[in-house]
């Protein structure tokens, strides 16, 4: 028998409390001031965040917000609370907190809980299944900093990414299956993943492989022709260039090339959120049709399917001893 007290954090991006302008500003204020996610010196960012973007952007993301709404609040938050229940009955000798980078339940309580409970051994699990500095590294900030409150600190296990783990890949294909069955095989599969800034990746971020290495294993596994599946990235921000091709570049092109039925994956988003749900399920369904597709169907997150928890389980087992 271990000695060890076992801790996990589960940790995703974060989302308002409410549909409110004043909400997602608060939150979008917190987010975007993350060097990790605009490295921009903060002399020319600050002003411009405070001045122009939060103003803004803050109304219009607030009415998106509530389209997507759930009586138990904001999707990503209702999914990622559904995981963690699951994951936490699945794991009856770890204590497991769900924290969000930015927002609630902030970091910060979330660490203070594991102490409470005298955790010797600590799993952080982003639920990012593709490494980014924009995401993992910036968990990996965040809770460094906050141990710095501690003078005892537990053993620490970090996964950095479960981008072709055989369960990632199995739960995505048993997925798209599902999807299959119910509308048929489409023309194109289309994998869409959150962009980020090409500059970051010439710095040294792996994302765009890590992308790949889950594109490349579940296209494999899939009894589908590996020729008519698409990665592509979507929810650029700002005016750099971003990692291509778009998501909507593509959803607008294909039409024209007499594909009328596409499905989409979006296999970096651990739970469906305001990504998936409005800018691909909405959005990018409208483009399709307007260019001329006639089938659009959003293959849904793994959200707290059995497999995914299983997944999940399996990477935290595999780091306590
Ligand atoms: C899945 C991985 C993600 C990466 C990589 C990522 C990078 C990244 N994102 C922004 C800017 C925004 N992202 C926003 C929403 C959002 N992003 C992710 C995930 C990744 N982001 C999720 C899960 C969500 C949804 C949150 C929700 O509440 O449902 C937003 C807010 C919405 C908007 O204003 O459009 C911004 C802004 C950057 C700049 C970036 C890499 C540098
Ligand atoms: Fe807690
Ligand atoms: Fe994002």
């Amino acid at each position: 028998m271990s000695h060890e007290n076992y801790g996990l954090l589960m940790v995703n991006l974060g989302t308002p409390n409410a549909p409110t302008p004043k909400s997602v500003k608060r939150y979008l204020a917190e987010f975007l001031s993350d060097r990790r996610v605009i490295d921009m010196p903060r002399a020319l960012w600050l002003p411009l965040l405070y001045g122009v973007i939060l103003p803004l952007r803050s109304p219009r993301l607030a009415k998106i917000y509530k389209s997507i709404w759930m009586e138990e609040g904001s999707p990503l938050m209702v999914y990622s609370s559904r995981q963690k229940q699951a994951l936490a009955a699945s794991l009856p000798d770890v204590t497991v907190e769900l924290a969000m980078s930015y927002g609630q339940p902030a970091l910060p309580q979330a660490i203070a809980h594991l102490y409470a409970k005298n955790i010797t051994w600590l799993v952080i699990l982003p639920l990012f299944p593709q490494y980014s500095s924009s995401t993992s590294a910036a968990i990996w900030d965040a809770v460094a900093r906050i141990l710095t409150d501690y003078r005892r600190l537990p053993s620490i296990r970090f996964i950095r990414d479960y981008a072709q783990h055989p369960a990632y890949i199995a739960a995505l294909k048993a997925s798209i299956s599902r999807t299959f069955v119910q509308y048929g095989q489409p023309d194109r599969l289309v994998m869409s993943f959150h962009g980020i800034p090409m500059r970051y990746v010439k710095e040294g971020d792996d994302y765009p492989q890590r992308c790949k290495a889950t594109f490349q294993a579940l296209t494999a596994a899939l009894d589908y022709p590996a020729e008519r599946v698409i990665m592509t990235f979507q929810s650029r921000f700002g005016s750099d260039p971003w990692l291509l091709p778009a998501t909507d570049k593509i959803m607008k092109l294909l039409p024209t090339q007499g594909v009328n039925h596409v499905q989409v994956l979006c296999p970096g988003f651990a739970a469906d959120c305001l990504e998936t749900l409005e800018e691909i399920q909405v959005k990018n369904r409208k483009i399709f049709e307007y260019a001329g597709g006639t089938s659009f169907h959003y293959i849904p997150a793994l959200n707290d399917d059995a497999a995914h928890v299983a997944l999940l389980r399996q990477l935290v087992i595999a780091e306590l001893r």
